[in-house]
This record gives C-alpha cells, sequence and structure tokens, in this order.
C-alpha cells in the first residue's frame, strides 16, 4: 500500500485491521494451559452434582428436629456411596465431606458441634440454620451454561474449573510457527572469533528469547548474506514453513539492503515501509495471504522496540489474546529535551511513581535497554518536557 512514511498511529492502525489468520488446535485440557480458549465451554453436569456435604458431621432435617431431642443415627453416608439413602422424622445420618446428602435431609451439623451417646445424636449449636454445610445442587454451575467463554485465558484456576465442569479436552489458539530471517555479512555467532568488521548476531537469540516469553517456541532460523537472491530464496522458504515472517537488517536504502525488493519478488503485499519514529524508522510491514511479514530495522534496540510496538499486538492477537502493551501516565523523574519530529520510543526505568529516561538511547546499543522496563513514548511534536511532567510509558510485557 503506502510508499509514503507514515505515523506510528496510522502504522499501528493498519496492523490492526488485518485478518491474519490464527490457528487453532484441540488439546487436552493440562496442556490448554496458557492457551486462550477458541470456543465457549460449556458444564456438562450441575455442579455440584447433587446436594452435598461440605462437612464431616450429621445430616438431618431441620424443620422436622426438636432442638432438646436427640436424633437416632441411622446410617454412615462417606464420599462417593452411590446408594440412594433416605432419613425419617426423628433421624440423622453420619456423613462426610463430599457425601450426598441422603433423602429427607436438608442440614448438616458438625462433629464439633454435636455428641453421640448410645447411638442418639445431641445437636449442641443453638444457632444452626437450615441449610447449613449444605452445597446444593448446581450451586456453582448449571449443565449446559456456559463456564468459560471464548477468549479466557487458562491459568492454572481455570483448567481446575473446567475439569470440574466435566471437560476433558477444549479447542484453544495455537501459537504460530515463527521463521526468523537474519540478513548481513557481517555477522558471526557468539562463542566464534570476531575479525575485522564483524559483529555479534544478536538479533536471533533476543527475538526468541521475547517470543519464547509469548509461549511461542516453534521458531525457525535462517542467516542470509546481503544479497537479493539470497534474501528472496530465504523468504520464499520461510512463507513455506512459518505462519509469520519476521526479517532484521536490509531494510534501509542502502545498496546492500534487500528486503523490500525481495518482499515484492515474493508476491507480499507491502502495508507499509517506513515509519515516523525512532528507533526503527525504516521499518517494512507487508501481508502474504493471511501471513504477516515484517522487515524489523538492523540495529537490535530498533529489531527489539519494532517487536514489541508493531510484532507484539499482532502475535498477541494470533494467540487469541485482546490486549496491547499496559500504558500509564507517570511523571519523569528529570527534564528532557526532544528535538526533531518522530514518536520517541525511548528506553526507561519505573520505579517509585517515576520514569527515569535511560542514558545510552541510541538503536546500535543495548546496554540500558537490558535494564529497562518500559518505553517513555513521546509523540511527534518537538518541545521541552519538564520534570515531573507526566509521560505515556509503555510497560514491557512481563513488567506490565
Ligand atoms: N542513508 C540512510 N542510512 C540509514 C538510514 C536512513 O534512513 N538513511 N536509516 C538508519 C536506521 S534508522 C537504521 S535502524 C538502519 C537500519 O538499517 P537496516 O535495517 O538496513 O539494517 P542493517 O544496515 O542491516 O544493520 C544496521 C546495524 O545493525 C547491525 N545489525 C544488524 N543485524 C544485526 C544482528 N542480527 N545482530 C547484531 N547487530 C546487527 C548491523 O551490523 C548495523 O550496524 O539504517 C540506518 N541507515
Ligand atoms: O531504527 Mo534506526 O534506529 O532509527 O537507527
Amino acid at each position: 500500500m503506502s510508499d509514503q512514511i507514515i505515523s506510528v498511529s496510522e502504522a499501528k492502525t493498519i496492523l490492526a485491521h488485518q485478518n491474519f489468520h490464527a490457528k487453532t488446535a484441540c488439546k487436552a485440557l493440562p496442556e490448554a494451559v496458557g492457551r486462550v480458549l477458541a470456543e465457549n465451554v460449556c458444564a456438562q453436569v450441575d455442579v455440584p452434582a447433587f446436594d452435598q456435604s461440605s462437612m464431616d458431621g450429621y445430616a438431618f432435617a431441620y424443620n422436622e428436629w426438636k432442638p432438646r431431642d436427640p436424633l437416632v443415627v441411622i446410617r454412615e453416608v462417606p464420599a462417593g456411596m452411590a446408594d440412594r439413602i433416605a432419613i425419617g422424622q426423628g433421624q440423622a445420618a453420619r456423613i462426610f465431606t463430599g457425601a450426598p446428602l441422603p433423602e429427607g435431609a436438608d442440614t448438616v451439623v458438625m462433629q464439633e458441634r454435636a455428641e453421640v451417646i448410645g447411638g442418639q445424636l445431641h445437636i449442641n449449636q443453638a444457632d444452626i440454620k437450615r441449610g447449613d454445610h449444605v452445597r446444593i445442587r448446581g450451586a456453582e454451575i448449571n449443565a449446559g451454561e456456559v463456564a468459560l467463554a471464548h477468549g479466557t485465558p487458562l491459568s492454572a484456576a481455570a483448567v481446575g474449573f473446567l475439569a470440574g465442569v466435566g471437560c476433558d479436552r477444549v479447542t484453544v489458539y495455537e501459537p504460530p510457527v515463527v521463521a526468523l530471517i537474519i540478513t548481513g555479512d557481517e555477522l558471526k555467532q557468539p562463542g566464534e572469533t570476531l575479525s575485522h568488521g564483524q559483529v555479534y548476531e544478536a538479533s536471533s537469540s533476543m527475538l526468541r528469547a521475547a517470543l519464547a516469553q509469548m509461549g511461542i517456541t516453534d521458531v525457525s532460523v535462517q542467516y542470509t548474506a546481503d544479497t537479493f537472491e539470497a534474501t528472496a530464496e530465504a523468504l520464499a522458504i520461510a512463507l513455506q514453513v512459518s505462519d509469520v515472517v519476521l526479517l532484521t537488517g536490509g531494510v534501509s536504502v542502502g545498496e546492500y539492503d534487500f528486503v523490500v525488493r525481495a518482499a515484492k519478488h515474493c508476491g507480499i503485499t507491502q502495508l507499509f515501509h517506513r515509519v515516523k519514529q525512532r528507533p526503527g524508522k525504516p521499518l517494512f510491514a507487508g501481508r502474504k495471504n493471511n501471513k504477516p511479514v515484517f522487515g524489523l530495522p538492523g540495529n537490535p534496540s530498533s529489531v527489539l522496540t519494532c517487536f514489541y510496538q508493531y510484532v507484539w499486538p499482532v502475535l498477541r492477537r494470533l494467540t487469541g489474546h485482546n490486549d496491547l502493551l499496559t500504558v500509564l501516565q507517570v511523571p519523569l523523574a528529570a527534564a528532557y529535551k526532544k528535538n526533531n519530529q518522530l514518536t520517541h520510543f525511548l528506553k526507561g526505568l519505573y520505579r517509585d511513581g517515576y520514569v527515569a529516561i535511560l542514558p545510552a538511547q541510541e538503536s546500535y546499543r543495548m546496554r540500558t535497554f537490558a535494564v529497562a522496563n518500559c518505553f517513555v513514548v513521546l509523540d511527534e511534536t518537538e518541545r521541552h518536557y519538564e520534570a515531573n511532567e507526566k509521560v505515556d510509558i509503555h510497560l514491557l510485557p512481563h513488567y506490565g
């Protein structure tokens, strides 16, 4: 679409309107933890499925009981007893936590508040009320009712709740398969020895880490030379084997920047190229059918900033989440001069109610990003910010 440089909000709106394909899968319940429901799950039974005791004690019929008259204990009802039994007037049943209430009974007295002498139950609780210590059938949920709705993230508690309503499998959003293409002739893997002009390749480890933190672990990596052919070939492979493609580097305007041309060659529709922001101005976004493709500007800090600002929301949507980075308005710890007309995503440290803009913001540097917990987001306006002036911050996901 756009060949023009666009604003941050335009770029985000364009991405928010894309109908990228989200995958779903049917999973055994315990394996679904951390995923998001892609269906409404209904209770298969009433919970509780029968009136049951919530205490170890004695079950009796409240209205038939005269406080001074003892009751005759006729039977014992353990949890799981399948026999349906009934008690009559003047009778009680020994009962245990979770056991079905006998027919005719509606109240349980805890054993600590009663005494059995010669088979006769004496209740020593003046304030006992009808229905005490009884869990009524269906009090939690009725069969057929929606237990958890589409879009609910499955915590351990949610898994427990669904198991309790009889559910054993659920349809959840499936994390996308991601292909990384790392461009750059100068790159060398950490652990190897650098020659003059080479740099350690940081972005594949960094992106894999960021993806793993969002539950995306099916990630392939291709390292490509700075040629059109190598980039186009890697892109064609990536489009075949993955749901989302992330390229790093090669997206600027130099003679060795082939990402945009390779994307066109592979039939990728450009959504935008270049955003009025720092870092990450040369950011590229496109789509091939329903698959998103991002060309992240090569400086590692630009890669990660663009990842959190643009890729992260798309991946969250694909995994069924409906959220953005948490935004807060907080006072600046110190004054700041912003001297251009780009949106700035500055590495910040938010603590004790204030945010400090960290030093070393240049996009080749990761040292202070490594200890940042948020972005300070300053809009395009060129101006001076005072200390204590409130600014927007975006919390990094694991601090949100
Ligand atoms: N004439 C212009 N030059 C540049 C512009 C511009 O508008 N006009 N934009 C600058 C900006 S902003 C950025 S950001 C970079 C982005 O360029 P590329 O996406 O083409 O990135 P590269 O040139 O490939 O790499 C940039 C820089 O980052 C290092 N790098 C790349 N990949 C990795 C990696 N995986 N691990 C570690 N370091 C990496 C690379 O060695 C370069 O130093 O363009 C500016 N130039
Ligand atoms: O993405 Mo660049 O950071 O603006 O150097």
